[in-house]
């Protein structure tokens, strides 16, 4: 294949993949040559990315929760989860999966999903979305916990990342603005017993994180799912058995 050839067919696949999962385009590298190259030939080596199309999943991330439910039995048949910062939404099609996937009693109570991010999400068969709308304000965690509709939830779930900056001081800290904020609203919003996955990218403020967590939750402990790129600093925490909170 000729280099002009193999730059139109790189630029197809872009076009293709960002369609269905923008985010996952890291900022820094749209536009720049060599680095989006790099970018793609990374995306179609991914084994990940092929199941996904596969599989019908919006992104590769899917996996992670798959991979993470299968052996911490979040998601059960019935149950209400919070999915935050959802965009394009293969984690939310995962939930919805796994919450109505009891197929043998069927009058058992389907469960319920709720997907919020800032970022525009398409309508998921299942789900309730909110998009466009930011968890950090009182406004979105107002309407989300509207839609629960006197409910509480049995798992929150949250796969929100800022936007990259390159400085890692700047993305540790708003990751850690995030995680706080999941953290709040899931203490909010549980029912006691549920359980709480949210990601994180690896520094100084882990191990803080995991003993503030461990005020709310019975067990807390760290996750990095093979899914999981190897050399990205994410990870994931998860708490499970809330404790609710008890008067001081
Ligand atoms: C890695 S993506 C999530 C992928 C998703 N779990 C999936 O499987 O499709 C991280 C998402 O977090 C969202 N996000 C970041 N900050 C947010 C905020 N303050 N409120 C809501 N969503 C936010 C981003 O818009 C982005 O869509």
């Amino acid at each position: 294949m000729n280099k002009a050839s193999c730059h139109t067919l790189l630029k197809r696949y872009l076009h293709t993949t960002t369609q269905r999962c923008k985010h996952v385009v890291p900022s820094n590298l749209k536009g720049k040559g060599s680095s989006s190259t790099k970018w793609v030939t990374r995306q179609l080596k991914d084994p990940y990315v092929e199941k996904a199309k596969i599989l019908n999943y919006r992104c590769r991330s899917a996996f992670k929760l798959l991979e993470i439910d299968d052996s911490q039995h979040i998601l059960t048949p019935g149950h209400v989860v919070v999915d935050c910062g959802a965009a394009p939404g293969s984690w939310t099609q995962v939930a919805v999966q796994r919450v109505n996937a009891d197929l043998s009693t069927p009058h058992k109570p389907i469960g319920v999903v709720i997907a919020v991010d800032k970022q525009q999400i398409h309508p998921i068969p299942g789900a309730v979305v909110f998009g466009n709308c930011d968890l950090l304000s009182k406004a979105t965690q107002d309407k989300v916990q509207n839609a629960l509709h006197g409910k509480q939830a049995d798992a929150v779930i949250s796969d929100m990342a800022p936007s990259a900056t390159g400085v890692k001081e700047m993305d540790d800290e708003n990751i850690l603005t995030l995680c706080y904020t999941v953290l709040r609203f899931a203490v909010l919003v549980s029912k006691i017993d549920a359980s709480l996955l949210m990601k994180m990218w690896q520094s100084g403020f882990t191990s803080k994180l995991q003993k503030d967590m461990e005020r709310f939750y019975d067990k807390v402990k760290i996750i990095k799912p093979i899914s999981s790129r190897s050399d990205s600093a994410e990870i994931f925490l998860l708490g499970k058995h809330f404790k609710g909170i008890k008067p001081s």
